[in-house]
């Protein structure tokens, strides 16, 4: 149905594939595989180059290239193409709070705050450049989720007020005609709980309410960077008992609690690395470069739920979420447990065998 019926702002439209996961994909991948004498899987990662992934905008220094990607967007939806163009907002202060491997570049002691507002404002600038650009923005994972959970952790409770004024901030002066925006909700193992759904609606209704319910704000969006499946029939051992272990039950649950909070939400999943159900993660919580996972459902808003936006791939499948050097500033010991593949780059850097691991695990295959 034309958007106006469904609701969703993206129905008919097509992610953007950006030039920068390509060239990791097209000069990286295939190479290597080409070089192993795998012909046939480097035939199938220049496929895989051509999936509308999310562009993470993980430092100040990236908000510029949006323009370039615009342009990419506008030259081919021009030769008739109908793209919409994915960024994930990711730079907010103390970010990850409760990791160690994805710290970003702005500290609350150092201007933080006021550094992160300018971020935004930049990326505002470029959005209003761009009035014919639809934009699609995934607004900052690992945040709000963690001021449900992890509060006990010295920096999320420093950052928590931090977190949500600015996260206001974002959304408030994100909110423009040509743009949609999903709040991060972290993933069914880690709001799903009974503790924590509850919290975790009243905190995003709340934030929706302090912006003053932005209309571009459509809901939220889950399981990013995770591995949860979209729906599965028989909960796996490691989801301890829960009653909410796929994507489809944690949405169908928060939906009617953030209606009850005044936020009427609809949703996104990440699907870039579900493929291979159940996974092999010995715990629940085990979030980094996860063993003998696959590529999921390829990107699409038509979708089985009409909760359910689209399925995304939100996190660029073979960049990797952390490093497995136990001497690096930024280790974090989930990246070298015995359930995540190592060794393994700095978070955000190419992770040419997790790559090939999805590749080959993919399902649907390529
Ligand atoms: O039996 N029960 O009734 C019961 C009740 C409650 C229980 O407790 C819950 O257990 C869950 C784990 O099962 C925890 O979920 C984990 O929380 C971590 C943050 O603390 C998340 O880590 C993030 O992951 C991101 C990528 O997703 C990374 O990008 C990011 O860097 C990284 O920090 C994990 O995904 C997520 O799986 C919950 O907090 C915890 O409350 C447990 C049992
Ligand atoms: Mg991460």
């Amino acid at each position: 149905p034309p958007a106006e019926v469904s609701g969703n702002p993206m129905a008919g439209k097509t992610f953007y594939a950006n030039s920068y996961y390509a060239s990791e994909v097209l000069s990286l991948a295939v190479p290597t595989l080409s070089a192993k004498g795998s012909a046939a899987w480097a035939a199938k990662a220049t496929e895989v180059a051509k999936v509308g992934s999310f562009i993470w905008l993980d430092t100040r220094d990236k908000v510029p290239s949006i323009a370039t990607y615009a342009k990419d967007v506008q030259t081919k939806n021009a030769a008739g193409a109908n793209l919409m163009l994915p960024l994930v907002v990711y730079d907010l202060p103390e970010r990850d709070c409760a990791a160690l491997a994805s710290n970003g570049e702005l500290s609350l002691a150092s201007n933080g705050a006021a550094l992160y507002q300018g971020y935004i404002d930049s990326i505002a600038a470029q959005i209003k450049a761009f009035p014919d650009v639809f934009f699609v923005l995934a607004i900052e994972p690992d945040s709000l989720a963690n001021l449900v959970t992890n509060l006990n952790v010295q920096k999320c409770s420093n950052a928590a007020s931090a977190y949500k004024t600015l996260t206001t901030y974002a959304i408030k002066n994100l909110n423009f005609k040509n743009v949609v925006m999903y709040l991060d909700a972290g993933h069914a193992g880690w709001l799903g709980w009974p503790a924590n759904i509850g919290p975790a609606a009243k905190l995003f209704g709340q934030i929706y309410s302090d912006a003053g319910k932005p209309a571009a704000v459509r809901g939220l969006m889950t399981n990013v960077a995770n591995y949860n499946a979209w729906s599965i029939s028989t909960c796996p051992s490691y989801t301890q008992g829960s009653q909410v272990c796929d994507e489809k039950t944690y949405i169908n649950n928060m939906a009617p609690l953030l209606k009850a909070e005044g936020f009427p939400a609809h949703f996104i999943t990440d699907t870039s690395r579900n493929g291979v159900q159940p996974t092999k993660q010995q715990a629940w919580g085990d979030w980094c470069n996860v063993i003998g996972t696959g590529f999921g459902i390829r990107p699409t808003t038509v979708t089985p739920d009409p909760l359910l936006d689209a399925f995304a791939w939100i996190k660029p499948g073979g960049e990797c979420d952390g490093t497995s050097n136990s001497t690096a500033v930024r280790y974090d010991a989930h990246c070298g447990y015995a359930d995540a593949l190592q060794p393994a780059p700095e978070a955000g850097q190419w992770f040419e065998a997790y790559f090939e691991q999805l590749l080959v695990n993919a399902n649907p295959k390529f």
